[in-house]
């Protein structure tokens, strides 16, 4: 179910910037591009026409009322709230690290400058909804944009077939701190928030996971509002030696196998005898799984097996890949964390199964995917603050940095800039 591929065929397939995985395709991009001229400029008539068109229905009130949001309470079983109430508290107590003060720095005796940290002030997070149902996303997304201070926190989910949504997610709202649910997903909600409507008032920066069509409207709407990042479909990659165990390898590659036809899972080891073991294993364990078909569309189309001839060219595999997950199940799997260079998130040892992280150590499962690790990071309370820089100087401060940033102006051919300094140190 898994193609096995040679390190070179990996290579050229998976990590090459000319054959590597897009986000989303030209066709998605048309189609999405029509969504958003079309919300932005027809508003709620246009949400409610892509709303019909593509969950199948349309809700009837937009918004999750505070009726609503109350009763959820009491269709959620209190295990479910106890489990969501624990995951928040790792997640806000991991976050929380992540909070820093802004700073004044008295660089000498007449110079000051420094950082002011400022929360963004309303912010949309997506909650994808179209093949499963996420609240751990919705802690995911919320938590951090509460600890940094964001006044409002506007959370879209799509309902299906205009039903309304699961009421888990109301529960993870209220527990995370949410201000308002609408009940619309895709690029039309992408488009709504970036833009406004008549009844939805456009968001500084949209977060937050989604399929193709979110991450091609989060792309298009950048600049107009802040994004985090493009967030897609799951990947997995799991470094293997002989030490591993076939049937928990098995059973993380169908975990991220299971979110989405397009999730990717990937395997390099360096041992024959665990590559076929876990090919076995996963054909075993995938026909227990009640998302079957998605995980094995997924692991045939998406996946890869490599066998590789040593840890070392793993780790290059994977660096050259940076997945947004990894999972490092070798002898010594701590030992190796300094061979990671480009990765989301990074899970060590044999007992640390993806899932943990998905659901509840602390650490964020919003994360950069294919390949963008390279050069971006996961959701985290950073995303929600702005750093605003300063500096006041002193008349004497001034005067000894004149020369040099005169001739800096001057060099640049920008005498109104000279002039500034010298009006006030020339008179
Ligand atoms: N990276 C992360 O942190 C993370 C976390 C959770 C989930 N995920 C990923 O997020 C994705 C969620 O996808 P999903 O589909 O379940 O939910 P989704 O909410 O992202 O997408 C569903 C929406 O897509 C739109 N859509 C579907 N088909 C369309 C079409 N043909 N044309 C236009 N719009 C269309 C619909 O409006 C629908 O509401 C999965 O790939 C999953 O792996 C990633
Ligand atoms: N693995 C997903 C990120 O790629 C996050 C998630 C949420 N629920 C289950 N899994
Ligand atoms: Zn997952």
């Amino acid at each position: 179910m898994i193609p096995i591929f040679t390190v070179e065929k990996f290579t050229a397939n998976f990590t090459s910037r000319k054959t590597k995985k897009q986000p989303f395709d030209a066709e998605v991009l048309q189609t999405v591009q029509e969504v958003i001229e079309n919300v932005s400029t027809r508003g709620d008539e246009a949400l409610k026409e892509y709303t019909e068109k593509f969950d199948g229905g349309v809700p009837g009130n937009w918004e999750v009322t505070a009726e609503e949001r109350k009763q959820a309470w009491e269709q959620v079983s209190p295990e479910i709230i106890e489990a969501l109430k624990k995951a928040a508290g790792n997640i806000r107590s991991f976050h929380s690290k992540q909070l820093q003060q802004s700073r004044m720095m008295e660089l000498s005796d007449d110079i000051i400058a420094g950082q002011l940290f400022r929360p963004i002030a309303r912010v949309g997070i997506y909650v994808p909804g179209g093949k499963a149902c996420y609240p751990s996303t919705v802690l995911m997304n919320a938590i951090p944009a509460v600890l940094a201070g964001v006044s409002e926190i506007i959370m879209v989910t799509p309902s299906r077939g205009g039903q309304e949504i699961a009421p888990i997610l109301s529960v993870a709202a209220d527990i995370a701190g949410v201000h308002k649910i609408y009940k619309i997903g895709g690029s039309q909600a992408i488009a709504a928030l970036a833009y406004g409507t008549e009844t939805i008032e456009p968001v500084d920066k949209i977060v937050g996971p989604g399929n193709a069509y979110v991450a091609a409207a989060k792309s298009l709407v950048f600049g107009d509002v802040g994004i985090d990042m493009i967030a897609g479909p799951s990947e997995v990659a799991i470094i293997a030696d002989e030490t591993a165990n076939p049937a928990f390898i098995a059973a993380d590659l169908l975990a991220q196998a299971e979110h989405d036809e397009k999730a990717r899972a990937f395997l390099f080891t360096t041992s024959e005898r665990i590559l076929e073991e876990t090919i076995v294993e996963v054909e075993k364990q995938c026909a227990q799984l009640p998302r079957k078909d998605i995980a094995s569309v997924s692991l045939k189309n998406e996946g890869a097996a490599v066998v590789v001839d040593s840890i070392e060219e793993a780790f290059a595999l994977s660096n050259a890949l940076a997945p947004e997950h990894l999972e490092i199940q070798v002898e010594n799997a701590l030992a190796q964390l300094s061979k990671v260079k480009n990765a989301g998130s990074v899970f060590i040892g044999n007992y640390t199964p993806e899932p943990v992280g998905d659901y509840f150590a602390g650490p964020n499962h919003v994360l950069p995917t294919v390949g963008t690790a390279r050069f971006s990071s996961g959701l985290s309370v950073d995303d929600f603050i702005k750093k605003t820089t300063y500096v006041s100087y002193s008349e004497k401060a001034l005067r000894n940095a004149a020369p040099y940033i005169e001739a800096i102006a001057e060099e640049e051919q920008l005498s109104g800039h000279a002039r500034a300094v010298k009006v006030r140190v020339n008179k």
